[in-house]
Parts: C-alpha cells; sequence; structure tokens
C-alpha cells in the first residue's frame, strides 16, 4: 500500500506509518506520473483533484483533503471512478474562530471601538462562521447571521446578505461555489462594494474568490477606504499587491493553520481510511499533541475587551502572522513559503483560565 501526502500536512506518519508506505510532496506541483504506484493520495487545498492529475492514477481507491473547503477536488470524478474521499469538516473551525476573534479585537484597537455597541454581520453560518458569532457574542456583540441556504430550513432567525451588508463588521464563512441556487464567487462584488460606508470593516477568512479583490481596490483607493482583514485572496498563491497597503490585517491564508486543526485534518483523512480499510485506529488526535507552553493562567478579574485582547494576544498574535506577509510580499514564493514555513500555533482552548474567568470559555480558552 503506498501513500502520498502533501507535504505540509503533520502527523501522516505517526498515523499511517505503520500500515502504508509514506511519500510525501509540494502539493503545488503534483504531476499525473507522480500517482502511477499511489493507493492513497492525502491533500491540502492547494492541489487540484481533477481528471488531468488522475490520469494515470489507476490504483488510487482513497483520496483525503484534511481541510474544510472541497472546492479544488472534483469529487464527481472520484464518485464516477470509485474512488473513496473524505474532507475533514469542521477541522480547524476552532482556529478560524481564534483567528476572527483576535481580528475583531486588533480592530477594535484600531478604531478604538468598544465592541459591545457593535454588531457583526457573519455571512455563512456553518462550522467556522457559528464559532465566530459565539466568541463575538462572548465580547457583547449583537450578531446578524446570513445563510440562505439554511433560511430556509428556517432553524433560527437569518437576516439577508443586505442587512448582513449594513452591519459594522461582516465576517465571510462561505464555501466557494459557482453555481447552484446560492453561488459565492464574488458574493462581494462591486455593486455590494459600492454600497458600503467607510466606517465598515469586512473579513475574510474563507476563499478569496468570494470578493472581488479588483473592485476592492477601486474602492481603496477612493475617498472612504473600508477597514479590511484578508486572509484568503483571489488567484492564490499570487496576491493583488497593490491592494494589500489599503488591507489593516493581511494574512497567507493561515486563518486555520492551529496545530490542533491540522491534527484533527490528519485525523480525520486516519479515520476515514480505517473505516474503509476496515481496520481499528491505533493512535487518538489528543496523542499526537505536544502540551500548551502556556499552561494556566489565573485571572484577578474577568476579561473586558482589553484584557481579552491581551490574553488572546498571548496565544496568537494576529499581528505578527500581519506582519511577516508584509515583510515577505513581492518576494518569489512568499506566499507558500510563509504557509509552509506557518510557527506552530496552538488554539486558546490549549490554555486554562483559573480565577474570575467571565466570559473566558466563550472566548475559546479553557475554564
Ligand atoms: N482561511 C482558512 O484557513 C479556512 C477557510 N475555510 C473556508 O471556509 C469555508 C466555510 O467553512 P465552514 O464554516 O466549516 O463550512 P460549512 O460547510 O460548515 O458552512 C458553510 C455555510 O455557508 C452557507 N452558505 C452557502 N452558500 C451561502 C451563501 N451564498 N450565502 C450565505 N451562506 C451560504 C452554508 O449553508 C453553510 O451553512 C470552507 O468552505 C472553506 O472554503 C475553512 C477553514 C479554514
Ligand atoms: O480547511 C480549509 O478549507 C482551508 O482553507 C485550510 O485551512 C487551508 O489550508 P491548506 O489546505 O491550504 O493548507
Amino acid at each position: 500500500m503506498k501513500l502520498l501526502a502533501d507535504e505540509n500536512m503533520p502527523f501522516v506518519q505517526e498515523l499511517f506509518g505503520d500500515r502504508a508506505e509514506v511519500v510525501t510532496c509540494p502539493g503545488r506541483d503534483l504531476r499525473p506520473e507522480q500517482l502511477r504506484d499511489i493507493d492513497v493520495l492525502l491533500v491540502r487545498s492547494i492541489t487540484r483533484v481533477d481528471a488531468a492529475l488522475l490520469a494515470q492514477a489507476e490504483r488510487l481507491s482513497f483520496v483525503g483533503t484534511a481541510t474544510i473547503g472541497c472546492d479544488h477536488i472534483d469529487t464527481d470524478l472520484l464518485a464516477r471512478r470509485g474512488i473513496a474521499f473524505a474532507s475533514a469538516p469542521g477541522c480547524n473551525k476552532v482556529a478560524v474562530g481564534d483567528y476572527v476573534l483576535a481580528a475583531l479585537l486588533r480592530v477594535a484597537e484600531h478604531k478604538g471601538w468598544a465592541l459591545q455597541d457593535k454588531t457583526l454581520g457573519v455571512v455563512g453560518v456553518g462550522n467556522t462562521g457559528a464559532e465566530v458569532a459565539a466568541r463575538a457574542r462572548a465580547l457583547g456583540m449583537r450578531v446578524l447571521l446570513c445563510d440562505p441556504p439554511k433560511a430556509l430550513q428556517k432553524t433560527t432567525d437569518f437576516v439577508d446578505l443586505q442587512q448582513a451588508l449594513a452591519c459594522d463588521i461582516v465576517s465571510f464563512h462561505v464555501p466557494l461555489t459557482r453555481d447552484g441556487d446560492h453561488p459565492t464567487w464574488h458574493l462581494l462584488n462591486r455593486h455590494a462594494i459600492d454600497r458600503l460606508n467607510g466606517d465598515q470593516v469586512l473579513i475574510n477568512a474563507c476563499r478569496g474568490d468570494v470578493w472581488d479583490n479588483q473592485a476592492l481596490l477601486a474602492r481603496q483607493q477612493g475617498k472612504a477606504p473600508l477597514t479590511l482583514v484578508m486572509d484568503v485572496w483571489e488567484h492564490e498563491p499570487e496576491v493583488l499587491a497593490p491592494l494589500v497597503p489599503h488591507v489593516l490585517l493581511a494574512t497567507p491564508h493561515i486563518a486555520g493553520y492551529s496545530l490542533e486543526g491540522k491534527a484533527r485534518g490528519t485525523f480525520a483523512l486516519y479515520r476515514a481510511w480505517c473505516e474503509q480499510q476496515q481496520l481499528g485506529m491505533q493512535l487518538t488526535p489528543e496523542q499526537l499533541l505536544p502540551p500548551s507552553s502556556i499552561g494556566t493562567i489565573h485571572l484577578h478579574e474577568a476579561p473586558d475587551q482589553a484584557l481579552a485582547a491581551r490574553l488572546v494576544r498571548l496565544v496568537y498574535d494576529i499581528e505578527q502572522d500581519d506582519a511577516a506577509f508584509r515583510q515577505a510580499l513581492g518576494q518569489p514564493g512568499f506566499f507558500d513559503r510563509l504557509r509552509k514555513q506557518y510557527p506552530q500555533r496552538r488554539e486558546l482552548g490549549s490554555v486554562q483560565l483559573t480565577g474570575l474567568t467571565g466570559s473566558g470559555e466563550a472566548l475559546g480558552f479553557k475554564v
């Protein structure tokens, strides 16, 4: 049994190594001939799995992506060819929650805002969007939810996109889709961008193509620029460089890059593959993770916005990611290099709060 995995996927050897010969490679450059003798293919979001890539993959019986998004996989093709497929829904939703929480706190500092007076619109209320909504409520924000596919099921109160786009801060958490009843490609188009006011904040931690980046650049070069947080970019790994100086926080598609999130991603594929092979699992995700270097923090006051910002920064400093991005921008291959060499990042939940913990748990910490 031969397994080929993206080199940026941790714990593959630990999980699969006893049962398969594991080889790794850069996911962006995978070529059809490399799949000739491969039984199991494990990828991340940068590998397009389509007819061209699988043209010589005659032995392939399992494809897994250690990601939430699946827009890079031709799942119909896999089904037609009888190749089992697994993704990792929700694997890094906590990391995305941590990222957006850190972004909200930085935005508030930048604008001098008390977040409890502000409204957040969440566009796409699945695993990551719900996580973000919960963190924002813990900060005392009013949260409006926009999810037309879910609104059809009427499970809770939803607003339409126009209402969501009227919020002080709008955070996007939709899959990238180009057709169907609710396509998300350029959901934030020129028309929507033109209707926003200059005091508003937009966050994109889902897929770059959900926002029209050229239209945003035109807006940012005008009289009333928006405050932008961008983890994802149209045409990655390319970035519309002139847009970057107009972005408050710019990062290279790492919102989901906690160690825990990556471990859960690989583990989800391990579980699916074990089920397909009718094998028992030899490890749990917890066994893969080292202890957090911070450990426990004792609080003498319940976290308000300022203390929350300090606590979050101790565990995840989003400004460091932004600074690394700006420093490397323009260097050849900078986007993928930053992702490949991304420092080990732990989730807020790896830190235990004791004492006056207040909303600590809802913010994502362990209490
Ligand atoms: N930047 C990063 O590192 C990460 C990015 N992602 C991206 O975020 C996306 C969302 O992740 P999850 O929340 O886990 O997915 P999910 O599938 O749990 O939720 C997506 C939600 O979006 C809703 N939706 C679909 N079309 C919509 C539309 N036109 N308007 C409003 N809502 C719409 C769906 O009904 C669903 O509730 C993923 O598909 C992935 O592309 C996910 C993880 C990390
Ligand atoms: O899970 C997703 O969907 C993501 O966007 C991933 O967190 C991105 O990571 P890579 O697969 O691009 O390494």
